[in-house]
Parts: C-alpha cells; structure tokens; sequence
C-alpha cells in the first residue's frame, strides 16, 4: 500500500451539508444468482452522502464496495431497499436516466474514437443539443488538463491520460454525483500520488458534486474523502471522518484496516472521563478511553480491551531505558524514509507489536531493546466480539 502524503480534505473543502442528501442507500441489499450459488454481495447498506462531499468506500477485495457504486449507477438491481438521487427513488430507472458520471479502473474508452469523440459521446446520449456539444467536450478536457490531446486516439495515449480522459466524459454531463471504481488502480505508484492531487483540485472545482470513492488503497481514501466507510463481509463495519476514523477506530477492524495499528491486549485500570489507566504485560500506561458509541459497554476496570497504537508513535531505544518495555526485534525491513521493527515484547506472549523507527536503523535481529509509548500510549479499542 503506498503512504500517500497530501493536504488532508479538511483543507481543501468547507463543511458539508447533509439536510438535503445527494445521495440516499435506505438498507440496500444486493443479492447475485439464488439458492445454493446465491452471493450476499451487499447487506442492509444505509449511507446517506451530502452535496458536495466525498465518500470513499474502503475495505479489502470482496466486501462488496463496487456492488454499492452498481446499486447506485444502476449496474446493479437490489433485491431489497431503495436508493435515491436528492429527492427522487432510483432503484427502478435504468442507468442512463439517472444522470451519474462514472469512472471505472479500465477507462472502458472506445478505442477507435478520438479523445474529444469518447467525450462527446455520453452528451449525445444524454441528448445535449448539438452546438453546444464542442463546448461542452472542451470545457471537461480542460478541467483534466488534457486540452491538448483532443484529436488523439486512446492507443496514443499513456494509462494516467486514458484515466483523465475517463472523468473528463463523465464529467462533461455535467453531472450531480460522480463515481469512481478503483480509479488510480491501474497507474504506477508515483502516477497514483500526483493524480490523487489532481483529483484533490477537481474536486475544489465541483464544490456541489458529490463523489463516490470505491478503493481498497487507505492512503487515497485519506487524501481525498470528507468521509470513509469501512466494509467488510457486505456491510458497512464503520463510517465517520478520516480523521476520527484514524485517531479513534470504533473497531478492531478499522484500526487494523485504516493504517495497520498495534492491537496491544490490555486491561483496563481506573478510568476518568476519556482518560484510563491500563495494563500491558508489567506496565501500567495512561491510554485515551473514547466514549463508547451508541449501544457499546461502557470502559469498566477490570475488563479486557485492546490499546491501539500506530506503529509510528512507538520509539524503539536501549533496553535500559526507563520506563520502557523490554522487547526482541524479531524482523526488520527497511522501507527508505523508515524501517519497519517487528518486536516480541517481554510480559505480552503471542503478541508481536511493529514499530516505525527513522531512516534505515541498524537493529539486528534478535537485539533487546526497549519500546517506548507516547505520554498517551493510544487509544482504547473494544475486544471483537
Ligand atoms: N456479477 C456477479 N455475480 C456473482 N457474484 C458477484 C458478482 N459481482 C460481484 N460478486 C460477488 O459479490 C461480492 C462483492 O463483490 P464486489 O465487487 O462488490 O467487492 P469489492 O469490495 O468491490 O471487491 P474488489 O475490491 O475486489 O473490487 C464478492 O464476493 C463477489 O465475488
């Protein structure tokens, strides 16, 4: 995965509105083929997403992210539920007539129509008067920078262009809510991070389009999305900012998935407000305790939990070090700018925790060495049902 760094969403868009929805998924469930073959693809999904905001649908391969994005543009007919665009019901209205702009990893370009033809050819479809089709076709290649490609063909194009190309046709409708399936998945690593900016400006462009972002890579879905939700297994397991989703994952699930967080087993100590005192191995450590959400138990001393920690909040030092948790490098791989430590710590059996450390460290396997939290150690995560 790679470690995307651009300007969070925050900084590039204001609030959201959400009394009047773009975008309405009222327990939405997809079902493919019947009995015995039958494929809950998408269970009970509700989601509503504001004018304007962008949603990204995270969660690994099979949860059924591309099967909400077909529910929504019509690809896909659901055997219960409703899905509406603003005020209106359109479960029932065949893809055309729903006036979504979609943007899929293939590009699916006609390969014999030049670039300004591919663009042209959903406002024919969408019966936009003839004279002001070249207009129209002009002013989405400009908004992708790729004014200057209009009389190529597809073929003479490289993928990250083919993929600008894309959202410039589903882009020249005009469209309220624009849906991109795995966009970036088939661009080079260094491509994906200057489209993801790209994709950043396009969106300060389209302040009243709401996006639908499908994507298994955490990294564009923390640059570019207002709101994440995670799936997995057909349903959607959580869903709030990017920021509190990565600072307090309501699930285990989340925490692991947004960012590969330590998942440390601890037992809660004395707790007061959102502060808590809990117990990993021999130590005692202060830890954050977020309020539980609706219908969770409550921190109560005594009962198990795990302390979410991400692996780059941890400094790794001397075994002797005070106040430190004595722990065996058990692997280390440098990655550039930092090289991941995986650890055994002493007092914690079965527990293997990962530590980021700066630069390529020179820890050798088997080294004793001592781990040490920040002054809050993390932030407390219910134990998985
Ligand atoms: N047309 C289909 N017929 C039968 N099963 C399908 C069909 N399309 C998807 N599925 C199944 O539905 C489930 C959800 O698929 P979906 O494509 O929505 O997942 P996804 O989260 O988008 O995965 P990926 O990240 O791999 O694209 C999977 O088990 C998949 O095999």
């Amino acid at each position: 995965m790679s470690e995307t760094k651009v300007s969070t969403p925050a900084a590039v868009k204001g609030a959201v509105d959400y009394s009047t929805p773009a975008i309405i998924f009222d327990r939405v469930t997809v079902t493919y083929g019947r009995g015995k073959n039958a494929t809950h693809a998408l269970v009970d999904f509700n989601l509503k997403v504001g004018q304007g905001e962008t949603v990204a649908l995270l969660g690994p391969s099979g949860s059924g992210k591309s099967t909400a994005l077909k529910a929504l543009a019509g690809f896909a007919r659901p055997t219960s539920g409703t899905v509406r665009l603003g005020d209106k019901d359109v479960t029932n209205l065949p893809p055309a007539k729903r006036g979504i702009g979609v943007v899929v990893q293939s590009y699916a370009l006609f390969p014999h129509m030049r670039v300004s033809e591919n663009v042209a050819f959903g406002l024919k479809a969408h019966k936009v008067p003839r004279a002001d089709i070249a207009g129209r076709v002009a002013e989405a290649l400009e908004m992708v920078g790729m004014s200057a490609y209009a009389t190529r063909l597809p073929r003479e194009l490289s993928g990250g262009q083919q993929q600008r190309v894309a959202i410039a046709r589903a882009l020249a409708i005009r469209p309220k809510v624009l849906l991109l399936d795995e966009p970036l998945a088939a661009q080079d690593a260094q491509l994906r991070i200057s489209m993801v900016a790209e994709l950043q400006q396009l969106r300060k462009a389209l302040p009243d389009t709401a996006m639908l972002y499908v994507t298994h890579d955490q990294s564009e879905a923390l640059a570019l999305a207002d709101r994440i939700v995670v799936m997995r297994d057909a349903k959607l397991v959580d869903v709030d900012t990017a920021d509190n989703l990565w600072t307090r994952p309501p699930t285990s699930f989340t925490a692991a998935f947004l960012g590969g967080a330590n998942l440390i087993p601890c037992t809660v100590g004395r707790v007061i407000g959102t502060s808590a005192l809990v117990t990993v191995g021999d130590s005692t450590l202060p830890a954050e305790a977020p309020q539980p959400s609706v219908g969770k138990t409550d921190w109560s001393p005594g009962s198990s939990a795990l302390l979410c920690v991400r692996p780059h909040a941890l400094t790794v030092g001397p075994p002797t070090e005070a106040g430190a948790l004595r722990a065996r490098v058990t692997a280390a791989v440098w990655r550039g700018s930092s090289t991941r430590l995986t650890l055994a710590v002493a007092g914690l059996p079965d527990q293997l925790i990962e530590a980021d450390v700066p630069g390529q460290a020179q820890f050798a396997l088997e080294n004793e060495v001592g781990v040490r939290f920040p002054a809050v150690a993390g932030v407390l995560v219910q134990v998985p049902a």
